[in-house]
Parts: C-alpha cells; sequence; structure tokens
C-alpha cells in the first residue's frame, strides 16, 4: 500500500478479521461473466478541471456495452470507516495499489465516533502513528465516498443497498446530460455501462451520479457530496420553465409509483375509474419526459413497464397504448441495461402479456 504510512504491525493488527467490526459484503463469486472495461473504445486521459476523465477513442454505437465490471470493495451502506478500511487491507497489494490511487475529493462525514473505537486498537502507539492511521482511514473513506456506485439488489426490493466501486467506470466524470448509463445489474454482479447514444471519437464519456429528472438546485445540492459544481448547459443557465417540468416530472413520478404500491396491496378493489386516473399520469409523466428529452433514460423504462401493465388491466382504448408502452420499455432497457437485466426480461414478459389477444 504505497500510500499509507502506518505502520505494518498496527495496520495488520486493525485489518484483521477478529470478528471486532462487521465484514465487508462477500466478493462477487465467479459467475461466469467476465469482467470488462471495453479499452479498446475509450482512453484515460486528464482533463481541464474535472481530473481524470473517459474519452471515446473510436465511435461507440448508442446501446454499446462499455463497462461489465465487478467491483473491487463492496460495502453495506451503513457500513463505517474500519468497515471499510478492514476490506480494503483485505485486497491483493496490486487492488490496493488500485484503489489508493483513485481520485478523492468527497468532504469527511461528521460523524468521528469511529475515531474512538480506532483508538482503542492503537494504545500502544505514539500519537504521530494514530494521526497517520487516522488520515489513513480518511482518505480510504473520501476514496470510497468519491467513487461508489450504488447496487440494488432489485428496482423493487426493500433491503438497504449496497455500495460498490468499480475502478474503471470510476474515471467516468459527471454530466446532468450524460452520453452513458450506469447500473449494477445484480443478476451478473457487475456494474454495467452503455452508450445512450452515438458517440463520437473524442467526446467525453459521461454519467450522471445522480437522478437527472430533478430540478437544477436539487442537482446542485446532491451533486456536493462529490465536491464540484456542474458546469453542463442546463446546470450553467438554468431555464425556469425547464425546472418547473422537471419538479412536475419528479412529482408525476412520485404519485404513479405510490399510487402503483397502493394497487398492488388493494387490487382486488381498484376500480376502472383508478385505472384511468392512474393512467393518466402515466400518460403525463411519458410525454414530460419526452419533451425534457428524457426518452433514454430507466426512468422511462420504469414508468413505461407500469403504464403497459395498467393498460392491460383497464383493457379496451388502453390495450393497443400498453403495447406501445411496453415497446417502448424494452427499447430503452435493451439500450441501458441491456438482454442480461431484470428490467429488460421484465419488459419482454410484460410486452409478450399485450400481445395475447383477450378471450372474448
Ligand atoms: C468518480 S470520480 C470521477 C473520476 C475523477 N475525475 C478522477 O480523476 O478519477 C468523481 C470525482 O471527479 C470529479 N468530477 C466528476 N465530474 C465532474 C464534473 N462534471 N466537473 C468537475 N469535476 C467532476 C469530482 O472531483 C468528483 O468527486
Amino acid at each position: 500500500m504505497a500510500l499509507s504510512r502506518v505502520p505494518e504491525a498496527t495496520r495488520r493488527r486493525l485489518s484483521s478479521p477478529n470478528g471486532k467490526f462487521p465484514a465487508a459484503v462477500s466478493p462477487a463469486e465467479n459467475l461466469g461473466v467476465s469482467s470488462y472495461a471495453r479499452r479498446d473504445l475509450y482512453e484515460e486521459r486528464q482533463t481541464v478541471d474535472a481530473g481524470i476523465g473517459a474519452f471515446a477513442t473510436v465511435a461507440i454505437p448508442a446501446g454499446t456495452r462499455i463497462f461489465c465490471e465487478d467491483s473491487l470493495v463492496m460495502m453495506p451502506e451503513e457500513a463505517t470507516h474500519l468497515d471499510l478500511y478492514r476490506a480494503v487491507s483485505a485486497l491483493s497489494d496490486d487492488k490496493q495499489a488500485v484503489f489508493w490511487n483513485l481520485a478523492a475529493s468527497a468532504k469527511p462525514g461528521k460523524n468521528v465516533a469511529w475515531i474512538n473505537a480506532l483508538r482503542a486498537c492503537c494504545d500502544d502507539e505514539t500519537s504521530d502513528s494514530f494521526n497517520a492511521v487516522v488520515e489513513d482511514y480518511e482518505r480510504a473513506w473520501s476514496i470510497f465516498e468519491t467513487n461508489r456506485f450504488t447496487c440494488k439488489a432489485s428496482v423493487s426490493t426493500v433491503a438497504p443497498p449496497t455500495l460498490g466501486v468499480f475502478p474503471a467506470a470510476a474515471r467516468l466524470n459527471h454530466s446532468c446530460a450524460p452520453n452513458v448509463f450506469h447500473r449494477y445489474n445484480p443478476l451478473i454482479r457487475r456494474l454495467t455501462v452503455h452508450a445512450l447514444r452515438d458517440i463520437e471519437p473524442g467526446e467525453e464519456l459521461t454519467t450522471s451520479y445522480i437522478d437527472i429528472c430533478h430540478p437544477t438546485a436539487r442537482r446542485r445540492a446532491l451533486l456536493r457530496h462529490w465536491g464540484f459544481r456542474c458546469k453542463c448547459a442546463a446546470c450553467t443557465n438554468p431555464d425556469e420553465e425547464a425546472d418547473r417540468r422537471r419538479k412536475k416530472l419528479e412529482d408525476l413520478f412520485i404519485r404513479v409509483t405510490n399510487r402503483e404500491r397502493k394497487r398492488m396491496r388493494n387490487e382486488a378493489r381498484w376500480t376502472a375509474k383508478d385505472y384511468e386516473h392512474s393512467l393518466g399520469i402515466v400518460a403525463r409523466t411519458v410525454r414530460l419526459l419526452e419533451t425534457e428529452g428524457l426518452v433514454e433514460t430507466d426512468t422511462m423504462g420504469i414508468i413505461c413497464v407500469i403504464g403497459a401493465q395498467l393498460g392491460m388491466k383497464a383493457g379496451g382504448k388502453w390495450r393497443e397504448q400498453a403495447e406501445e408502452w411496453a415497446k417502448t420499455a424494452v427499447e430503452v432497457d435493451r439500450k441501458c441495461l441491456g438482454e442480461d437485466s431484470m428490467e429488460y426480461m421484465r419488459a419482454v414478459e410484460v410486452l409478450e402479456a399485450t400481445r395475447v389477444k383477450p378471450k372474448l
């Protein structure tokens, strides 16, 4: 661990899995899915003001899977500095070097209770070496917070997500108008990154660290976590009208998903009027996503699958619309997530169901 100034003995003691600290999430098993970053399509290089970035070296067609990466470290959301340090120390030397070389721009957290636990493990150390340990822990945490992606077990699960660092994809900078889309695929236990549109040679590959459906102020607040102010066109020249539409979009999305949860709990009592109401909100959400140029987003996939399912249940004039929405969901999910994603498989199932003629 080239960067560390922590004495070897202290490091060994603090990182030994003696049951003192909760364990990290177990490393992904070999599922027969290779882990790769398409270095034949892009290169890493220094940007003007955003550290290292990934740039296309050739034309990349929309839908291309550019990364399919195994995690370097994966931790539960509630993991502490101590848990993280232990997980990093358990990596091979090569992997530790990769971890310590990643960017560290996230600010230290305010919760420093972990320092007391650490002190208890370091009581035979001089204060200099204790400070070095604290610094190391802080740096590991900052690297983790700067580079982690959220890894949900499934879209619908209530289980808390885990957070993972994927070393090649970690070089992707943010844009609120991204040209790639990232998502952890729990079926293959890889982070996948797909081109959202055709990308020209020389263009920087950018993903969105946050939900791009948020209005500017909310996006800015969320991005503070990574310690930078986004300079994309939407953030530098915020348009009040567009922000109002994004706020509306956020509200509509919440209304659709809340109503869906309610319907699932109460399907037997859901009336034709209830279906009509939900379908009206779905139709408005889809229109707004189109107006905002957010057609190629997983939000569109989620809304269209919900709309298709509701449309089939409602029947009548909604059946044709249900098939159209299901087709859109299949296309969007194929492009953003790939054919091995749960979302794509679900969308295909729904599309097939919309094509079954109702019994008269
Ligand atoms: C996941 S890393 C991305 C790779 C990083 N640039 C590097 O050098 O390794 C996230 C960090 O990159 C920088 N970054 C990402 N997107 C940026 C942007 N749009 N503008 C400025 N800095 C950005 C911030 O420092 C952020 O904390």
